[in-house]
């Protein structure tokens, strides 16, 4: 393909990503996977290259663009290089007419930003767009970071978690074959935080309820030395069946899965309303702490949506709050630096449920800020996703 042909490309894959985004569709990239495999001709040079001028447009654009072209225009200004390209050859794009439209260019729309946590300052907003690190975690049933650092000997440990290792992004770690035999995960920091933070000890039964593909479940599993009870749940199957062969590889033998059906989560949950010691609420969010991974996430995130999410947090809770038992504890988590899914809804619950209280430590010493009733996590302060989590506490 020429240059012009890759950027061509890379508009119309935009066009679908900011249909997709708009419509609620497929994230970019399966989109970019399958507009791959639907250009057979395209050589690994061309693929490098049309990706990056697909991430290169998601990350410096705001919001869902009008066009594919329009959001490839709001980056040639400033690089002749790229408005070279414009040239209307045969399979490249139609030159650049006069006063066309650019794309707005930013860190998000401004009805965005101002739903950020009030901690989140003016200055973060690069290292919510930078490359993410690879971070790693030991898995201890197996291994441990001095493990690690001898495999991956170029990586680094991560403040404030014992069991991170931290590697340039581009490393190919879970192609080495420890990741196969259960050595470590990927996982990033924040979430390697929250699952420590939930403090579950050997002996005590756990829900994790919002287990998805098991990240944190495993990271719990691997905290108790495989001698917690933990029953994961979700209501999303494709993503619940990827954690018992991820268990298996572990070596954590003692995770039950539970498929639970929406709307029935209470009654699916019966046998175990008042048991559980902890029990882990990493609620389904607007994913606004994630932009470095999945910039298109800020394209998608419209009124409606983020009010779906508020309804799902809330009615989360409060199932976890009936499965806990007395003087036992909810870890809310969200990767989401949005107040009304971090802090407010800590106060919502607060004021739901009388008697509960929220821990005002369960962090690391320098890590996070204290966030209302709970604490806020960002990139640019402290090196991980965006998150927000809170330990809750039942009366006794
Ligand atoms: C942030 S993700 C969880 C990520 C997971 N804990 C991990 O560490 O990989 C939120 C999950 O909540 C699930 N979910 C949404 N609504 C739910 C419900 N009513 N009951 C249980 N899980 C739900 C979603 O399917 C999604 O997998």
């Amino acid at each position: 393909m020429t240059p012009a042909a890759r950027l061509q490309a890379a508009i119309e894959i935009l066009d679908t990503i900011a249909a997709a985004a708009r419509g609620g569709g497929a994230p970019a990239d399966a989109i970019l996977a399958e507009a791959m495999r639907a250009r057979r001709y395209a050589g690994s040079k061309d693929r490098r290259a049309i990706r990056g001028h697909v991430y290169d447009a998601i990350r410096a654009v705001r919001s869902a663009p009008e066009s594919g072209r329009a959001a490839m225009l709001a980056l040639v200004d400033g690089d002749p290089a790229l408005t070279a390209l414009f040239d209307g050859s045969s399979y490249g794009p139609a030159p650049i007419a006069p006063g066309e439209p650019r794309a707005d260019t930013g860190l998000a729309a401004q009805a965005l930003v101002d739903l950020f946590d009030p901690l989140v300052e003016d200055g973060e907003g690069e290292a919510m767009l930078a490359r993410a690190p690879l971070d790693l975690r030991a898995n201890r049933l197996k291994a441990d970071r001095d493990a690690l650092a001898a495999l991956f000997p170029d990586g680094e440990p991560i403040a404030g978690a014992a069991d991170g290792w931290r590697l340039p992004p581009e490393t190919a770690a879970v192609q080495h074959p420890a990741y196969t035999d259960g050595f470590f995960e990927v996982q990033d920091a924040a979430s390697q935080y929250a699952a420590a933070a939930i403090e579950a000890a050997p002996g005590q039964a756990v829900v994790d309820l919002c287990a998805g593909g098991g990240g944190k479940t495993l990271a719990i599993a691997s905290l108790t030395g495989n001698d917690a009870d933990i029953l994961a749940c979700d209501t999303n199957r494709a993503r619940l069946q990827q954690l018992p062969p991820r268990a298996d590889r572990a070596g954590a033998t003692r995770i039950e899965t539970r498929l639970l059906n929406p709307g029935q989560e209470q009654a699916m949950l019966a046998d175990w309303q008042g048991r559980a010691a902890r029990v882990f609420v990493d609620a389904p969010c607007s994913g606004s702490g994630t932009w470095r991974r999945s910039p298109e996430l800020r394209w998608r995130l419209t009124p409606a949506r983020l009010d779906r999410h508020l309804a799902d947090q809330a009615k989360l809770l409060d199932i976890g709050a009936d499965l806990v038992a007395p003087g036992g504890k909810i870890l809310y988590a969200v990767c989401s630096i949005i107040a009304r899914e971090g802090r407010a809804q800590v106060d919502e619950f607060l004021n739901r449920h009388p008697g509960w209280t929220t821990d005002t430590s369960c962090l690391p010493a320098g890590i996070g800020r204290a966030a209302g009733g709970g604490f806020l996590l960002t990139p640019a302060h402290d090196g991980c996703d965006g998150f927000f989590l809170a330990r809750l506490t039942a009366p006794c």
